[in-house]
């Protein structure tokens, strides 16, 4: 009986801020404590960072690479972020919706508007906020893996990509971050629970109504 309750759409949870502001460290830890998200890995021009991995963190492609993409129609987006260019790869996204799974995405507003744009009925769409300008410099110089240049860059765009907060459903502000967490987790469990009630709450009361 409890079957038709865990039926439900899978959700596509979009994770935005200005650089710096914390949502890979929340995406890491939202994949940690949940198995029924998985990570939507994006294509991306720009160069690896110390420590991250190859299709892990990234696809790190060529420009001639990411061109073929865009002509093979292997994005559902794809937009340019700081004179790189970042797009997310269509199979993976569907893969995990037709087993029900959600899937995460950390990509900028103008990705999260094509997704809208695209599939907006299961789109959750959270932007996350730095407590201040001064703490997303902080944190920006604290992960070091970007030079002064790149840091002064990320700053400056930093307000442009803020500007789009209300487009979001939800918007955060990521102080601590056990309780962002905890905030990003609550999201995603009211979201499934809509679900449930559009998808697989039907069958269960329909049986409960007539005693089967
Ligand atoms: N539209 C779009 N944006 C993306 C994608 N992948 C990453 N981004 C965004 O590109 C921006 C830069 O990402 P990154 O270079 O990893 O820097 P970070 O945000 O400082 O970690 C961030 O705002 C990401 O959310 C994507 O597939 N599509
Ligand atoms: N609530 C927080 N308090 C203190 N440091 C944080 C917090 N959230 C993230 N950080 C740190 O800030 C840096 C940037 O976080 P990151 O997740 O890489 O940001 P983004 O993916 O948004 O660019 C990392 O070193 C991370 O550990």
């Amino acid at each position: 009986m409890d079957q038709p309750l865990r039926t439900r759409r899978g959700l596509l949870i979009v994770l935005s801020s200005p650089s710096g502001a914390g949502k890979s460290t929340i995406s890491r830890l939202l994949l940690q404590a949940d198995p029924e998200v998985t990570m939507s890995i994006s294509a991306t021009t720009r160069p690896k960072r110390p420590g991250e991995v190859d299709d892990v963190d990234y696809h790190f492609v060529s420009e001639a690479k990411f061109d073929a993409m865009i002509d093979d129609g292997d994005f559902v987006e794809w937009a340019p972020v700081f004179d790189h260019r970042y797009g997310t790869p269509k199979a993976p996204v569907k893969a995990a919706l037709k087993s029900g799974r959600d899937i995460l995405f950390d990509i900028d507003w103008q990705g999260t508007q094509q997704l809208h744009a695209a599939m907006g009925e299961d789109l959750v769409r959270i932007f996350i906020l730095p407590p201040s300008m001064d703490e997303l410099e902080r944190r920006l110089r604290a992960r070091a893996t970007d030079s002064e240049e790149v840091v002064a860059y990320r700053m400056a765009r930093a307000a442009n990509e803020i500007s789009h907060w209300a487009e979001y459903d939800y918007v955060l502000i990521n102080r601590d971050m056990d309780a962002c967490l905890v905030q990003v987790r609550a999201i995603v469990a009211a979201e499934r629970m809509k679900r449930q009630r559009q998808i697989g709450l039907v069958p269960f009361v329909r049986d409960l109504v007539t005693g089967r």
